[in-house]
């Protein structure tokens, strides 16, 4: 019951954290439709930093979906629940110091308001994985656009569920104009720069 939950103040704050590691903490959180290309570009991303000796580490589809998230969907509800969870997982692994990157679908702006809420303005970047329904039907990674136009699938993203472009993302990557290598840099470019 929550009125009987006291907080415990511990000695170690994020910001010793950050101190020792010498760099700050925070969201890098990928939006885009499936196939656009989050998972390479985060993949690639995280690894440039490791290399750069920084704490970084990734949540994606695979280890949250299959994990702390077993059971939920892609209803709109489950779909904000989803990401509820992930933001709050993600707001504990900045608070451990640590890049944390976040690649998922998130298609409404409110669905990313409320990440960025949880998580605070401040330490939430958002990056635009940019690419035409077109091209990731296209590329159809997973085989998962030819199930949802046969209506294998209900509620895809792009073919019966919607997807909402950020307005003003801090990162606007469109994979049909840039390499992988190309976005990578855009993005660590950014990073150098702001922390
Ligand atoms: N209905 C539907 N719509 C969209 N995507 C679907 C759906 N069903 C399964 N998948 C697969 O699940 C991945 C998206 O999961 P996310 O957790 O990122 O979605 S969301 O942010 O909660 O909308 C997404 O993975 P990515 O391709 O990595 O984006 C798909 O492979
Ligand atoms: N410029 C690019 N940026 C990112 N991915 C690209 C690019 N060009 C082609 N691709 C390919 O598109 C696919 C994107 O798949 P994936 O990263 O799994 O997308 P998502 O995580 O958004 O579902 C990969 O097969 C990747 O090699």
């Amino acid at each position: 019951m929550s009125e009987n939950i006291v907080i415990h103040d511990y000695d170690l704050s994020r910001n010793d954290r950050n101190k020792r590691n010498h760099h700050k903490s925070f969201v890098l959180w990928f939006t885009g439709l499936s196939g656009s290309g989050k998972s390479t570009i985060a993949n690639q991303v995280e690894v440039e930093l490791f290399k750069q000796n920084l704490q970084v580490y990734s949540l994606d589809g695979d280890n949250i979906r299959s994990g702390i998230n077993k059971g939920l969907g892609f209803t709109k509800e489950d779909r904000l629940e989803n990401l509820r969870r992930i933001a709050e997982v993600a707001k504990l692994f900045v608070d451990a110091g640590h890049i944390t990157i976040a690649a998922f679908v998130s298609p409404l702006i409110s669905d990313r308001e409320q990440v960025k809420n949880i998580v605070g303005q401040a330490d939430f970047i958002e990056v635009f994985v940019d690419t035409s329904l077109e091209e990731c039907e296209r590329r159809d990674v997973k085989g998962l656009y030819k199930k949802a136009r046969a209506g294998e699938i209900k509620n895809f993203t792009g073919i019966d569920a919607p997807y909402e472009a950020p307005i003003n993302p801090d990162i606007h990557i469109k994979t049909e104009q840039v390499s992988v290598a190309e976005a990578v840099k855009t993005i660590t470019n950014y990073l150098n720069n702001k922390f």
